[in-house]
């Protein structure tokens, strides 16, 4: 721990204990907006990997993979990540080849992400992997497991899961219970490496990573570069803050955010969105993201449950929707979403697409304008309609979701800034030039800050919002000639 304190404090970080919230990452000097606070590579990391969707061990790559030929369970992109990736896989590889045919099939993502730490334990001790300051296993030992206050059922999974490790390893004097403690710990510390565009892609153990506290309104954010995590300011930090990112989507009501954190996380936020909780603007928050949309269409309320519970009365017009048509509405969604979910499983995207319109169609009718279940259904037409090449519906859709993103997050929320990108790309593609240069500097300010300016993915909005701007001039002269 001392190794990693002096390691922290020549980046300008210190690691201090506050009874409330455990270990807490304080800033010692200043931090300006894009900047770097702290990276991290995992201590150990896998990809999603399922039986239809294969990634490199390595790079996560999807493409050109060739299966790892003694224990059929590993895929590499190329010599290169296998090489990188051979001290721990030459002992994952001896124990997963002992396994049979079956019980290679219950070796999931997270089953080896712990057969994997327990190996670069084994081989960090033995010298076969160095050790340093900020990636040695004590790092791991000192996260927190909440183990006394998980749920009995989820402890007789941990213990299931733990039992398949121990028969993976078969290491005579391994601690079961000890497995299923890091079990615990993974849930509550272990991050979803997603790509650029914020794609999950893996599972990684970050143990200084993990030691950075949440806040619904964070003034730093997690992005990943390859499969390296990289903390950046999203706002001036002062000296003496305390670093803060969000481990939840953040566009929900109070209650549905507290919810998630106690669920997974097992605490209760008192963030300076949390602590309002209760207060008008928080209800009316709520109302409006979760909530249902005012019987006049002309009307832009928001709707709260009258005390005797019979419907939900607009508190800008006062019209009431009864109980009853609201759960008929709310029922008919439900049922078309789950036959939707159901169906379109294998990639018909013109079935996907006319039911998620009808859905679209009956959320219209139900949830206020800035729903975000509504919001989410734009989504997966955006995504559909891209799928078909119909260019000009997906920027209709993207263009209405773009001011409930511009509620739903702060100012430099990745999100915000990938979805000016898609806008400003769908724009270019159509030939709007004037709103794709709109579109495409208001995502560059947003994700230079969120991603920083060196990866391909930035690289890439820049060479477009300079050729785009290069574009725009040269119709500009043509049309003065
Ligand atoms: C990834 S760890 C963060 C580091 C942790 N504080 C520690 O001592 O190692 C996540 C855990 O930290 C605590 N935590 C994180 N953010 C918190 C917050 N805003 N308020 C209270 N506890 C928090 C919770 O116990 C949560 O399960």
């Amino acid at each position: 721990m001392d190794g990693m304190q002096s390691a922290l404090q020549d980046r300008g970080l210190t690691v201090t204990n506050l009874p409330e919230k455990g270990r807490c990452l304080f800033t010692n000097k200043d931090f300006s907006p894009g900047e770097v606070i702290i990276s991290q590579e995992p201590y150990v990391c896998v990809p999603n990997n399922s039986s239809s969707n294969s990634r490199c061990d390595g790079c996560f790559a999807s493409s050109n993979l060739k299966k790892c030929s003694a224990c059929q369970v590993v895929w590499y992109c190329g010599s290169g990540c296998q090489k990188l990736e051979w001290k721990l896989h030459r002992v994952e590889c001896q124990a997963l080849s002992r396994l049979d045919k079956e019980k290679r099939k219950s070796v999931t993502p997270s089953i080896r992400l712990m057969v994997k730490l327990y190996l670069r334990r084994k081989l960090q001790s033995e010298m076969v992997i160095p050790t340093t300051a900020t990636d040695n296993y004590s790092l791991v030992e000192a996260l927190v497991s909440h183990i006394s206050d998980i749920h009995e059922k989820q402890l007789v999974l941990y213990a299931q899961m733990a039992n398949l490790v121990n028969s993976i390893l078969q290491w005579p004097e391994i601690n079961i219970k000890e497995i299923a403690e890091n079990f615990s710990k993974l849930a509550c510390n272990a991050h979803t490496i997603c790509d650029s565009e914020l794609r999950p892609l893996g599972t990684g153990l970050y143990p200084v990573i993990s030691i950075i506290n949440h806040s619904c309104l964070p003034n730093a954010v997690l992005v990943f570069e390859g499969r390296v995590a990289v903390v950046r300011a999203v706002q001036h930090m002062p000296k003496g803050a305390e670093v803060l990112i969000s481990y939840i989507e953040t566009a929900g009501s109070t209650m549905t955010r507290k919810k998630a954190l106690t669920e997974q996380y097992l605490f209760t936020c008192t963030c300076p969105r949390c602590i309002k909780v209760g207060q008008y603007d928080d209800i009316r928050e709520g109302a409006i993201l979760e909530g249902y949309r005012c019987k006049d269409d002309g009307c832009s309320g928001f709707l709260l449950r009258e005390s005797d519970g019979k419907g939900f009365t607009c508190q800008q017009c006062g019209l009431v929707r009864s109980k009853e048509e609201i759960k008929t509405l709310a029922s008919e969604i439900t049922a078309l979403s789950s036959k939707t979910l159901a169906s379109t499983s294998c990639n018909n995207h013109q079935e996907a697409l006319s039911m998620y319109k009808m859905i679209e169609k009956l959320q219209r009718k139900l949830c206020h304008s800035f729903s975000i279940s509504l919001m989410q259904t734009r989504e997966k037409l955006i995504k559909i309609l891209m799928e078909l090449e119909d260019w000009r519906e997906a920027l209709a859709y993207c263009r209405l979701t773009i001011p409930v993103y511009q509620r739903v997050y702060p100012q430099f929320h990745p999100l915000l800034g990938l979805q000016f990108y898609t806008c400003g790309k769908l724009e270019w593609f159509l030939g709007d030039t004037e709103n794709a240069i709109k579109s495409l500097t208001k995502a560059a300010d947003i994700l230079r800050i969120t991603h920083g300016t060196n990866s391909p993915f930035m690289k890439e909005l820049i060479i477009k919002l300079e050729e785009a701007r290069a574009e725009a001039s040269y119709k500009l002269s043509t049309k003065n000639e």
